[in-house]
């Protein structure tokens, strides 16, 4: 479904420039739930908003499904906003109109794409528990019921990719798990593709595979030692990713992987290491404790 390879985003302000991306590689599997972990300003939401057609890359290679988002025309962009991909943001108070009902809302985008269909709108309201509240005003909904109404909307024009961004962020942890359930539901019976980005590891344990990003490029990968086991499920309560996941570094088509800076400033490792083969492993070491 997606596939980045050596993505490179360049933020140009005045005389600075902002490499945001610096050659990231990522795929997504169509139907797969996957999240994107990493610390503040690691170029999460870059890639987000590159996914989601909201901002363009400045070099490398970038395919949703048919569409190469390097080369898409803006008339082309437009569709592709519109009929392939849905988002959901932390606050989404800015797409929601308040004096409209929830329904109405969810009506909305799918009268501007002249797909109007009241029974999907209903539908997917009852998808994420709405059912008696859909005749409501926005402003007579709670913060979290709000996030919900946002995610019937993003999928009111039938989107193959879902993007949320810190979606959970402003809401309990009753409300972040009802939402991660409606997710993995509409994941499972739609065939829906997620791409959640997180900060909080919690969230990151209920998917298939956790992709960490660090100074714009992927390093690290969680992978569920049992897929089948739903975190959720009983016997789960209190598990964390470490728990549930098997963590491999990534190493890119050119063979390249990213070593933690920790584990770099631990054994003074700066321009240079020592790497020696022994068969079975690979050993890395500063020059310095060979001297
Ligand atoms: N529009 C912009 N103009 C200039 N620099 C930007 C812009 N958007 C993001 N950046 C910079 O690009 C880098 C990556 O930002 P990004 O928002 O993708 O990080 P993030 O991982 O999503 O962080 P957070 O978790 O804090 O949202 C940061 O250094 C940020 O300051």
């Amino acid at each position: 479904m997606i596939s980045c390879e050596e993505l490179v985003k360049i933020y140009k302000t005045d005389d600075i420039e902002v490499v945001a991306l610096k050659g990231l590689n990522i795929s997504v599997e169509s139907g797969e739930m996957m999240a994107i972990i990493g610390n503040s300003g690691s170029g999460k939401s870059t890639l987000l908003n590159i996914l989601g057609g909201l901002d363009r890359p400045s070099a490398g290679q970038v395919q949703v499904g048919e569409w190469n988002l390097l080369k898409i025309t803006d008339e082309e962009l437009v569709k592709y906003k519109r009929n392939t991909v849905g988002f959901i943001w932390q606050n989404n108070a800015r797409n929601l109109v308040p004096y409209l009902t929830a329904v109405e809302n969810v009506e909305m985008p799918m009268m501007l794409s002249g797909q109007y269909d009241r029974a999907y709108a209903k539908q997917l309201l009852e998808w994420v528990g709405l059912k008696e509240r859909m005749g409501n005003k926005l402003q007579q909904l709670s913060g979290g019921e709000q996030q919900r109404v946002a995610i019937a909307i993003s999928l009111a024009n039938r989107p193959s990719l879902l993007l949320a961004d810190e979606p959970t962020g402003s809401v309990d942890t009753k409300t972040s798990d009802m939402i991660m359930d409606i997710f993995r539901r509409l994941n499972r019976e739609l065939g829906v593709t997620i791409v959640i980005v997180t900060h909080d590891m919690t969230l990151a344990s209920k998917v298939d595979r956790v992709v960490a990003i660090r100074d714009g490029m992927t390093s690290t990968e969680f992978i569920k030692r049992n897929p089948n086991l739903d975190e959720t499920g009983p016997g789960m309560a209190g598990s964390t990713m470490h728990d549930a996941h098997e963590e491999y570094v990534v190493l890119d088509r050119a063979g390249r992987l990213q070593i933690p800076k920790a584990y770099l400033q631990a054994l003074k490792i700066d321009s240079k290491a020592s790497m020696e083969f022994d068969g079975e492993k690979i050993i890395i070491r500063s020059p310095k404790s060979l001297a």
